[in-house]
C-alpha cells in the first residue's frame, strides 16, 4: 500500500544567525491511513518545526515529501494552501475559537471556502456530525465562555474534522488542560483513526504518547522510532 505520507532525508536549517543551525536532520517517516503517531522529544528538539513541514506551513531545505506518492516539498504556496485545506486538519494548544460565535458556528467557519458557503442544510449536517464525533453535539449552541477548556478543545477538534481531513496534526493539544480533561481530548483525537484519518500528535505527556500506535523520538532534529505498540 502506498504510504499516505513518506518523508525521506528531510532537513531544515535555520539561517540568519551567526552559525546556521540544523533543526531537522535527515528525517525519514512513513505514515499510513488510520495510523496514530506520537512525536516526543525535549523542548527545542524540532517537533513543531516537523509538524510545520508536514502541514506545508514550512518547506524543507533538503529531502523529499511524498503525499499519496506525489512529491510536494517544493510546491508553490497557492497549491500548498489548497492541499492544506483539502488534506490536513490542525489542532493547537490554544483553541483559537471566536468567542462571539457558538460551537456550531465556530465549526462552520471551517467550511467557508473560495466559493462561499455550502447550502445551509448540508453545512448543518456536516457541523453536527463533527460535533457528534467528538461527543459534544449537545453543546452546539453554547459559546466558548460557557464551556470548559476540554470542551473548547473538542470544538477546535470538530472544526479541524469538519472537512474530513486525511491527516490530523495536533501540537500539544492537551498542554493547557488538566490530566482528566486531557484524556478526553486524546479520546476524541484517537477516534478519527477509525475512519482512516492519520493522527500525528506532538506531546510532552508520556501517557498520551503511549496511547498512540507508534512513538517517534526527536533528538536534536534526528527522528527515531521508540517502540512499536503490540
Ligand atoms: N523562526 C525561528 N527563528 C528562530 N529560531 C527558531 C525558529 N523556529 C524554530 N526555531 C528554533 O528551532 C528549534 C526547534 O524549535 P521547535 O519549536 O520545532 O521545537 P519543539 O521541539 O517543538 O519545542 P517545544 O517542545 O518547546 O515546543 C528551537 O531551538 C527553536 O528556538
Amino acid at each position: 500500500m502506498t504510504a499516505l505520507i513518506e518523508l525521506n532525508g528531510i532537513t531544515k536549517v535555520l539561517k540568519g544567525q551567526e552559525q546556521p543551525r540544523t533543526i531537522l536532520d535527515g528525517v525519514g517517516l512513513s505514515v499510513h491511513p488510520g495510523e496514530s503517531l506520537a512525536i516526543v522529544g525535549r523542548s527545542g528538539s524540532g517537533k513543531s518545526t516537523l509538524l510545520s513541514v508536514l502541514g506545508l506551513f514550512d518547506r524543507p531545505d533538503q529531502g523529499s515529501y511524498l503525499l499519496d506518492g506525489t512529491e510536494i516539498s517544493r510546491l508553490p504556496e497557492r497549491r500548498a494552501a489548497k492541499l492544506r485545506s483539502s488534506h490536513f486538519g490542525f489542532v493547537f494548544q490554544r483553541f483559537f475559537l471566536l468567542k462571539h460565535l457558538t460551537a456550531a458556528q465556530n465549526v462552520a467557519m471551517a467550511l467557508v471556502n473560495g466559493q462561499g458557503w455550502l447550502p445551509r442544510r448540508q453545512r448543518r449536517a456536516k457541523v453536527m456530525a463533527a460535533l457528534e464525533e467528538v461527543g459534544i453535539a449537545h453543546l452546539a449552541k453554547n459559546r466558548p465562555a460557557k464551556m470548559s477548556g476540554g470542551e473548547q478543545q473538542r470544538v477546535a477538534i470538530a472544526r479541524a474534522l469538519v472537512r474530513q481531513p486525511r491527516i490530523l496534526l495536533a501540537d500539544e493539544p492537551t498542554g493547557a488542560l488538566d490530566t482528566e480533561t486531557g484524556t478526553l481530548v486524546i479520546d476524541a483525537l484517537q477516534g478519527v483513526t477509525a475512519r482512516g484519518c492519520a493522527l500525528i500528535l506532538v506531546t510532552h505527556d508520556r501517557d498520551h504518547a503511549a496511547r498512540m500506535g507508534r512513538i517517534l523520538h526527536l533528538n536534536e532534529g534526528v527522528l527515531a522510532e521508540q517502540k512499536v505498540a503490540a
